[in-house]
């Protein structure tokens, strides 16, 4: 897989050890000359992946919707850059352009980012799926509610369809190449 989508916290006001494993994650991207599609924000897990990335060789795609525009938010690092309208077509964009989808911690843009791409996979858009990174196990509460769904009939098809889990880089990189 060549184009690696990430969806990651904006935020700068988290523990250090995330920002660590999503430079290690650009290093990698870099290292193995992937490109990166991202949301080209220049704060949190996204500027921190995103300068990993280039200063290790990969290119990298931003998806910016106006907003961070007028708001002075885009990082400076991008090769590529996509301009949306809204947060809708800066979703569909990215799922457009990457291979599989890298769902790193993050917040509530993360999470819509991440059930865009599990609800249009459940319903016959597409067969990418989404890889939570499970850094620090930050998404096992996530996880256990999906599995109660899955377990109630709430899924239509294995949850396996729609996402896998990676607990270290190690899994996350074997999934990705
Ligand atoms: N306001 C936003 N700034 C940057 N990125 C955003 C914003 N809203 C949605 N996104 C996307 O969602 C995540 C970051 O949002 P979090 O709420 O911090 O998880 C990122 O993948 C962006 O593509």
């Amino acid at each position: 897989m060549n184009k690696i989508a990430v969806f990651c916290s904006a935020s700068d006001a988290i523990e250090p050890v995330f920002m660590e494993k999503a430079r290690e994650l650009g290093a990698w991207l870099g290292q193995h000359r992937k490109w990166l599609v991202y949301g080209g924000s220049n704060t949190g897990l996204m500027e921190a992946l995103a300068r990993s990335a280039t200063e290790n060789g990969a290119m990298i795609m931003g998806v910016v919707p106006t907003k961070l525009e007028e708001h002075g938010r885009v990082s400076d690092l991008l090769d590529v850059t996509f301009h949306s309208v809204n947060l809708s077509d800066r979703k569909d964009i990215m799922l457009q352009e990457s291979d599989v989808m890298v769902a790193l911690p993050g917040g509530i843009g993360t999470l819509d980012e991440v059930f865009h791409v599990m609800a249009a996979c459940s319903i016959g858009y597409h067969q990418k799926k989404v890889i939570f990174y499970n850094v620090e196990g930050f998404w096992n509460d996530l996880l256990a509610f999906l599995n109660r769904l899955e377990e109630t009939h709430f899924v239509h098809r294995p949850l396996k369809n729609y996402f896998e889990v990676a607990n270290t880089l190690e899994e996350l990189t074997r999934l990705l190449e």
